[in-house]
């Protein structure tokens, strides 16, 4: 097998070479590495070193990659599991060459999770984390990292897998992205709370084609309560951009005020915040001391989330100015059109063009055309 060295972060270690266009033979594919993901590890390794815990479980190694910058570049405990002894072998390799202290592990991260409880439990698997999350909760003691990078199932465009692996239902809307990352988070709630301890998300975002959550594990049961009181449903209109928000176990029925029609339930999933804005603010004045490959888009994306209004959904106003046949005014014209409407607007993470604001469908659409009216005349 080829390897090359790569580094990320303050990091140095082998990777195998990753070519596409080689057919590998049934269980000889070469170990997992995603260069592309980096960002997705420079966002751990950033939050790791603000919160950090005693130790830290990699449960899904490949490389190593991500238990290892954690160990070398925070200085946490860190054990790093794989159930490929292919890849538990070259994680022992790079541990090594790196001089580190970690423990390697080469189990099914079921059983390990199952057997070992973490401080901090990270689930980087294929595609879904569905099938892991349960033992992730029992396993984690204060916080629980979850990578999803099965976007299509968790954003509605492939509906029933999403509804096999998350019991959810979600919609393709013009939002989706945003459906994907809350109805991953109200999953991870629901499979926590069973077990009378809350979630409370700190730090998620969702980044090319993956969802990515850090979350608090807080082990009460009126946290488990609060948790379970932010699981609902974000009640769509199929026709027009018309919603509304809705808490608890069950979708109500309601209809569209503007058009008549049946609304239809998105979820159950996580509504409000999904940020922890002074964690973000300390993670923000880290970023330069910490030599991270994406510190310029960590930059731009962490005062975005730290600004984001937590409504479960926004607008993109842009498709709703196309509905409307006209164009769409500057970004900035529009949230100012909005706020002057006496109502908060933000720029959100997801897409370029969506707007996060409590605002009413008509008051964006006012402010699409520019004759906003005054709530406060
Ligand atoms: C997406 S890769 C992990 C990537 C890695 N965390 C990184 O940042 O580069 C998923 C890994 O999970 C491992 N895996 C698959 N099923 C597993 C299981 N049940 N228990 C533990 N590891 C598993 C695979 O062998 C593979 O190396």
């Amino acid at each position: 097998m080829e390897r090359v060295r790569v580094t990320e972060g303050k990091t140095s270690f082998f990777a195998p070479v990753q070519d596409k266009n080689t057919q590998f033979p049934p269980g000889s594919a070469p170990i997992f590495y995603n260069p592309r993901m980096e960002a997705n590890r420079d966002a751990t390794v950033l939050f790791l070193s603000a919160v950090r815990p005693s130790e830290y479980l990699d449960a899904m190694g490949a490389t190593g990659v991500r238990g290892l910058r954690v160990a070398n570049e925070t200085g946490t405990h860190t054990t790093i599991n794989d159930i490929d002894p292919a890849a538990a072998a070259e994680i022992r390799a790079n541990v090594k060459d790196l001089g580190l202290d970690a423990e390697v592990t080469c189990q099914d991260a079921n059983a390990l999770m199952s057997s070992r409880r973490f401080d901090c439990v990270d689930l980087d698997p294929f595609g879904t984390p569905a099938p892991f999350t349960d033992s992730g909760c029992r396993s984690a003691r204060r916080f629980l990292c979850i990578t999803a990078t099965d976007t299509a199932p968790l954003c509605g465009a492939h509906l029933k897998a999403g509804m096999r692996r998350y019991w959810a239902r979600p919609m393709n809307t013009e939002y989706h992205g945003e459906v994907g990352l809350r109805v991953l988070l109200g999953f991870a709630a629901r499979q926590m709370i069973k077990y009378d301890r809350g979630i409370k998300p700190l730090f998620c975002f969702a980044h090319e084609h993956f969802i990515r959550l850090h979350l608090r594990v807080v082990p009460r049961v009126s946290a488990a309560e609060e948790a379970r009181s932010r699981i609902g449903y974000i009640l769509q209109c199929p026709h027009c951009f018309y919603r509304a928000e809705q808490a608890g176990m069950f979708p109500e029925r309601r209809t569209c005020p503007r058009c008549g029609e049946v609304l239809s339930p998105v979820g159950p999933l996580w509504l409000g915040a999904i940020n922890d804005p002074d964690l973000l603010e300390e993670m923000e004045a880290r970023l330069p001391t910490m030599g991270l490959g994406t510190a310029a888009y960590l930059g731009r994306l962490l005062p975005l989330l730290r600004a984001e209004l937590p409504t479960s959904s926004f607008y993109d106003y842009h498709r709703v100015a196309k509905r409307m046949r006209t164009s769409p005014p500057a970004m900035d014209v529009m949230l100012q059109r909005v706020q002057e409407a006496g109502y908060a607007a933000t720029r959100t993470h997801y897409v370029g063009t969506g707007v996060k604001t409590g605002a009413p469908l008509e008051v964006v659409e006012a402010a699409v055309r520019g004759d906003v009216p005054d709530k406060r005349s």
